[in-house]
C-alpha cells in the first residue's frame, strides 16, 4: 500500500462535517458558519444547543422551548444514583461519569432507534443528565446529601448551583455559561473522533458519549485542566510560577495547559477569552494575584519554548474562583461538550461510513508455529 502515513493521525481528513472548523490562519473557530468566540460573547450556551441541534441559531422563543425540553428531562434515575454509590469510595469523577452515562443508556427507551428525532431527543436526555451526574455522582459516591435541580434556575445556572450547592450570581452566572460555550464544539479532538469511530458501527449515541469521557480524562487533552490548577496551586505565588515551570522545561516535563496540535504555534483563541473572564472573577474574588501568576506563566512559556496556552490553561483558574472542586474541572468539559458530541453522533449515522483504517506492519513476517 503506497497511502502516506501520518502518526497520530496529525493533519489528516477524517470526515466531512458541516458542524465545526479550525480556521487556524484566520484564528477563527467556525461553527455552522459563526464564529465562536462572537457566540460566546453575545449569546448563550443554549444558543449553541440550538445552533448544533437545529443547524440555525434559536430565536428568543425557541430557546426557551429547548430549556424547558432539558428541564422536562432533569429525572434521573435512582438505581444509576446506587451504581454510582457502589463504585470504590472516592472513584475518579471521570470513572464515575463514564460509568454513569454507560448506565443510564439501559433507561432510555429509545436507546436503539438512530433516527434523527430519537437522536435529537437522546441528545436532549443527555444534557440534562450528564450535569447531574458530574454533580451527584461524587456526592453519592461519597455518601454526601444530593443537590436536587432547581427548574427556578436557568440550565447554566443550575449547573453551577448544584456543583457547589450555592445560588451563582449574575456575574458568576454569566462566566461559567461562557466557559460552557467556549468548550460546546471544537472540531475533531480525539474524544469527538473516538466518538465518531463508535457511532460509525451503527452503535449507540450513549456508547458513542461513553468512549469519549474516556478519552477526555487523558492529560494530554480534557484532564489537562486539573493538572494546570493544581501546578498554580503548587506554584503559589508569581515566583513560584516562574521557578516551577522553568524546573519542568529543564527537566523536560510538559506543561500542561500549553501547545495544541492545531494550534501548535499559535494561541488558541478560546485561551484569550476565558483570560478575560479570568481577569474580571480575580477582580470580584479579590485575587488578582492568581491572574498575574498565569500571565507571568504565559510569557515565560512564550519566551523559552515559543508555546501558547490553550483553553485549558485560562478555563481553569476560572473554575477555581467560580467554587468549582478541581476534579471537577474534566468532567464540567465533558458535560459543556456534551452537545458537540452529540451533534457529531449525530451527522455520523446520518452519513456514515464505517471507520476502518489500515496499518504499516513492522512486526515479523513467515514465522511457522513448531509442531
Ligand atoms: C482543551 C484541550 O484538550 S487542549 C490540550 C490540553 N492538553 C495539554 O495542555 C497537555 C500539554 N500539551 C501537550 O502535551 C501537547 O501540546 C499536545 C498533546 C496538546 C499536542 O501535542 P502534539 O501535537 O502531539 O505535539 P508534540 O507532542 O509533537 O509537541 C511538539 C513539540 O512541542 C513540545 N511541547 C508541546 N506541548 C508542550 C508542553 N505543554 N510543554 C512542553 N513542551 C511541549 C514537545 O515537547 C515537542 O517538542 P520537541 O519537538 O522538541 O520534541
Ligand atoms: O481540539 C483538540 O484537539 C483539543 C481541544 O482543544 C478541545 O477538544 O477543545
Amino acid at each position: 500500500m503506497s497511502v502516506p502515513y501520518s502518526a497520530g493521525l496529525e493533519n489528516v481528513i477524517a470526515s466531512e462535517t458541516g458542524i465545526s472548523y479550525l480556521d487556524v490562519d484566520n484564528e477563527e473557530i467556525v461553527l455552522r458558519g459563526y464564529d465562536l468566540l462572537e457566540l460566546a460573547k453575545r449569546r448563550t450556551y443554549l444558543d449553541v444547543v440550538g445552533l448544533l441541534l437545529d443547524g440555525a441559531l434559536p430565536t428568543p422563543p425557541q430557546r426557551t422551548a429547548i430549556e424547558e425540553k432539558l428541564k422536562s428531562e432533569y429525572g434521573f434515575p435512582q438505581e444509576v444514583l446506587t451504581m454510582l454509590q457502589m463504585l470504590p469510595i472516592n472513584a475518579n469523577r471521570m470513572d464515575i461519569l463514564r460509568t454513569g452515562i454507560s448506565a443510564i443508556a439501559s433507561y432510555d427507551l429509545e436507546l436503539e432507534d438512530r433516527s434523527h428525532g430519537a437522536n435529537y431527543r437522546k441528545a436532549i436526555r443527555l444534557l440534562a443528565k450528564v450535569p447531574q451526574i458530574v454533580a451527584n455522582g461524587f456526592r453519592v459516591n461519597a455518601r454526601l446529601p444530593l443537590v436536587e435541580p432547581r427548574g427556578d434556575l436557568s440550565y447554566t445556572g443550575n449547573f453551577l448551583y448544584m456543583i457547589t450547592g450555592l445560588e451563582p450570581t449574575e456575574t458568576e452566572e454569566k462566566i461559567f455559561d461562557q466557559s460552557l460555550v467556549v468548550y460546546s464544539e471544537h472540531e475533531m479532538p480525539n474524544s469527538t473522533f473516538a466518538a465518531r469511530v463508535i457511532a460509525s458501527t451503527q452503535s449507540d449515541m450513549y456508547g458513542a458519549l461513553t468512549g469519549a469521557v474516556a478519552s477526555l480524562k487523558g492529560t494530554l487533552h480534557g484532564g489537562a485542566n486539573e493538572a494546570v490548577m493544581q501546578m498554580l496551586l503548587e506554584a503559589g505565588s508569581a515566583d513560584g510560577v516562574e521557578a516551577l515551570m522553568l524546573g519542568k522545561l529543564q527537566r523536560k516535563e510538559r506543561i500542561m495547559g500549553f501547545g495544541h496540535r492545531v494550534y501548535m504555534k499559535k494561541a488558541d483563541p478560546r485561551a484569550l477569552l476565558m483570560k478575560e473572564a479570568l481577569a474580571e472573577i480575580a477582580e470580584v474574588r479579590n485575587r488578582a494575584e492568581l491572574y498575574e501568576m498565569c500571565v507571568i506563566g504565559e510569557e515565560l512559556m512564550r519566551r523559552e519554548k515559543g508555546l501558547y496556552p490553550n483553553l485549558d490553561y485560562y478555563a481553569a483558574p476560572v473554575y477555581y474562583l467560580l467554587g468549582i472542586p478541581i476534579e471537577l474541572f474534566t468532567p464540567v468539559f465533558l458535560a459543556a461538550r456534551t452537545i458537540g458530541v452529540c451533534a457529531h453522533v449525530i451527522e455520523q449515522h446520518e452519513n456514515n461510513r464505517l471507520f476502518r483504517p489500515r496499518v504499516l506492519y513492522r512486526g515479523p513476517r513467515n514465522l511457522h508455529p513448531d509442531n
